[in-house]
């Protein structure tokens, strides 16, 4: 059993999701708060630890009215167990999972002992999930997230993790607000990058459920076939 994964992301028109340097401040005050709601009804919120580095996330209800208990799970996807100790998803506004790869596990003979003894530090203040692969298998670690309750689960970026769930067929729902603003940059982060299909004909199908103008953006759901 895995969690019904709902990836949410807030690009520009012309398909952006950060600025080369990693500027990614793109949905309006309204957009933030669909957001936020989502937050409130999911079980867990899951980021990549790219976006960790670049963004220090909170991940919690911080844009509505809401109380302590109504934050979900935060999950991080760190291979290495880069997650740097003083960010703030290691706070206590909520728990958080990080998930790690095989080579922070020191019953691997391949392991690396610098992401073992990071991944040690790492445990004292959220709990780890160790794959069994490297890089993180994601099938396995949704299962794992399914397990500690998460039964609903926001993806929040970035574009490589999207790209590697999205190819694993674990996205169920895809929402995305489209800001009016065109940043450019053939190095900028787009919605989904990571390797790519070869083939036209392997590309994920969608369908539009619904679609909205809301203050400055424009929504736009789907589902993802299945
Ligand atoms: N506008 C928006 O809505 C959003 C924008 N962003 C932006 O996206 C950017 C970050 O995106 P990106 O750099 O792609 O980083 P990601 O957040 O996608 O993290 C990618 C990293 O996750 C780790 N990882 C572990 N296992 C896997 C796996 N199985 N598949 C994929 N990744 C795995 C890898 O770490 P390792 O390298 O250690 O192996 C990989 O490099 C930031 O600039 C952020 O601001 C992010 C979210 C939302
Ligand atoms: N919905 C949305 N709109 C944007 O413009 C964004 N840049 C993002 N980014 C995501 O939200 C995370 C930050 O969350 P906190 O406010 O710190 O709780 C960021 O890391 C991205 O995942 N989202």
């Amino acid at each position: 059993m895995k969690p019904y994964v709902i990836l949410n992301v807030a690009m520009t028109l012309d398909g952006k999701i950060a600025t080369k340097t990693g500027s990614s401040e793109i949905s309006g005050k309204e957009d933030l708060e669909r957001v936020h709601e989502i937050r409130k009804e999911v079980d867990g919120i899951m980021v990549g630890i790219g976006t960790v580095l670049a963004d220090d996330p909170r991940l919690s209800v911080h844009k509505i009215k809401a109380k302590k208990e109504d934050n979900p799970i935060r999950v991080v996807v760190d291979n290495k167990a880069r997650t740097p100790l003083n960010f703030r998803i290691l706070n206590d506004d909520a728990e958080t999972i990080i998930g790690v790869s095989s080579i922070c596990d020191e019953n691997n003979p391949n392991c690396d002992m610098d992401a073992v003894n990071r991944a040690k530090e790492l445990s004292k203040k959220a709990n780890l999930f160790y794959s069994s692969e490297e890089p993180v298998d994601l099938v396995e670690f949704m299962e794992y997230l399914y397990t500690k309750g998460i039964k609903t689960l926001m993806l929040e970026g970035g574009s490589t993790l999207n790209f590697s769930m999205i190819s694993d067929n674990l996205i169920d729902e895809v929402k995305i607000c489209i800001a009016p603003m065109i940043v450019g940059g053939k190095d900028s982060k787009t919605f989904f990058d990571g390797d790519g299909f070869d083939n036209m004909k392997d590309a994920v199908q969608l369908k539009l459920e619904k679609s909205y103008p809301l203050g400055k953006d424009f929504i736009m759901e789907y589902k993802v076939l299945k």
